[in-house]
């Protein structure tokens, strides 16, 4: 297998290769040249095996030929053994046909646990046999960056500098983030948005002698290896809804599309998924997007659900490629006006590819505080916002007759300002980390700037030669 951008004008790469390089050099993404196929025997196949089983055989493919058999399954086994819960992404009924996936029984309490605990591995890997050393930049809106530091904390071949909107995470999301001991994680508050952040990392990855000069990689969205990880969540979720002899659907709390994108890939595969839902919070541009065919940036809205106030959607590039039957031409003319004028409008055929797969809906503050309550009082189940922002939607977009299944995407205790406002509790942080916030804090401000930050980066990663 091999990877191509979106933009059509690097290189294609073999899966290491792809998996150090994060963003493509034409400033694209990595895309699998070809979509593995899984037919229903297959899927019928995997029916009673275990979430690492299910990874291994949906993650072979992508990687074959460039890391062994065995030393995927070790890394699989090892990174999930990470996880607090036996079925590592339980599926709980919420309703006659309503499903919940908590995605949040990993060591920080939030999906992206599932990717990147497997992808610091991969990385480890990759950099050992090639006895080479990284560094990792990465922006987060909150849970990237803890997940990220969680992983990749005392790693010998990495360096890792992740950059978040000062005052723009939780308390828990940053004390994750900034009291790591391990001397190779650097956390920076950027004095900035989200998309500030998530600029400054795209643009230093477009910056060709800083990046070969600190050897840059990362672990954002960006990364086909996060999408990657994160397809397996939607087989082990349909399958024990009885896929592929049932089609189900899917609704995913979405910012910068990542996660709604790996479901899109699982269908490509074979997976029978009827509907994904994009469920945003008031940072609607996705939800906007599907329904006037315009994106169209105005400016984010600070909101409960901190880690989907986006408005650059990283992946949607992605989808944008495939709904143009690949063609990395309009790719580049859409990206291309979003630089120059913050909008791009999608061709008919696209908008009619696009809409064949996806709903979209929209759930704002009071919506989701609503749903919070409302859930808690009814059945005793707390949602945190994100994963509210999810069951508003899904509740509107769901058929009686096909499973809808919500992505919990965090844990209500990495919100509880919110969650408390909302029903009255105040949900507790697991044993482990019961004394986050009592852990002495250590990261440094910089200015929205990227000669600054490049500066700090260069000063303090020992990948630089
Ligand atoms: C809790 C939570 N829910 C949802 C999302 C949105 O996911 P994505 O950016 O993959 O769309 C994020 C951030 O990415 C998140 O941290
Ligand atoms: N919501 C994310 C934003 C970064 O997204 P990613 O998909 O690139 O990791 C976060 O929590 O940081």
């Amino acid at each position: 297998m091999d990877y191509i951008s979106t933009r059509g004008e690097a290189p294609a790469l073999g899966f290491s290769d792809a998996l150090l390089a994060g963003l493509a050099r034409d400033g694209g993404l990595y895309v699998p040249r070809q979509w593995p196929q899984f037919s229903r025997k297959e899927i019928r196949a995997m029916r009673g095996q275990s979430y690492q089983e299910i990874a291994f055989r949906v993650i072979l493919p992508f990687a074959k030929g460039q890391i062994g058999a065995e030393a995927l399954r070790q890394m699989i086994n090892e990174a999930y053994a990470t996880f607090r819960h036996p079925a590592i992404t339980p599926l709980v009924q919420s309703g006659p046909n309503a499903f919940v996936l908590e995605l949040f029984h990993g060591p920080t309490l939030a999906f992206k646990d599932v990717a990147m605990q497997l992808i610091a591995r991969l990385m480890d890997h990759v950099l050992a046999e090639r006895n080479e050393r990284a560094t990792i930049v990465g922006a987060t809106s909150g849970d990237t960056g803890g997940a990220a530091i969680d992983a990749f904390a005392g790693r010998d071949r990495t360096d890792i500098f992740i950059l978040f909107p000062e005052g723009r995470v939780s308390p828990v999301q940053q004390r994750q983030m900034t009291t790591s001991t391990a001397s190779n994680v650097h956390a920076l508050a950027i004095k900035g948005n989200f998309d500030d952040c998530q600029d400054m990392v795209k643009a230093m990855f477009n910056h060709t002698s800083f990046r070969e000069n600190v050897r840059l990689s990362g672990v954002n969205s960006i990364n086909w290896a996060r999408i990657m990880a994160q397809i397996v969540y939607y087989f082990t979720a349909a399958i024990s809804l009885g896929a592929p002899d049932r089609k189900v659907s899917f609704t995913v709390p979405t910012g910068n599309f990542g996660d709604v994108f790996a479901g899109y890939c699982a269908k490509r595969m074979g997976l029978p998924i009827d509907k994904l839902v994009v469920a945003t919070n008031e940072n609607d541009i996705l939800a906007r997007t599907m329904r006037t065919g315009r994106y169209e940036m105005r400016g984010v809205t600070a909101t409960t659900s901190p880690s989907m106030d986006i408005q650059i959607s990283s992946n949607f590039e992605r989808l944008l490629f495939d709904a143009n039957d690949r063609d990395a031409g309009s790719v580049r003319q859409a990206m291309a006006g979003l630089k120059q004028s913050g909008a791009f409008d999608i061709a008919a055929p696209a908008l009619k590819a696009i809409r064949k797969e996806f709903r979209a809906g929209r759930a704002s503050e009071r919506q989701v505080k609503a749903t919070i309550h409302d859930v808690q009082a009814e059945t005793g189940y707390v949602l945190d916002p994100h994963t509210a922002v999810g069951v508003f939607v899904a509740n509107k977009m769901m058929k009686p007759s096909a499973p809808m299944v919500t992505l919990a995407t965090a844990h209500p205790a990495k919100f509880p300002a919110a969650v408390k406002q909302a029903c009255g509790i105040d949900p507790a942080l697991p044993a482990w980390l019961s004394d986050l916030m009592q852990r002495e804090e250590r990261f440094s401000v910089l200015p929205n700037e990227q000669e600054k930050v490049e500066s700090h980066i260069l000063t303090h990663t020992r990948a630089a030669p």
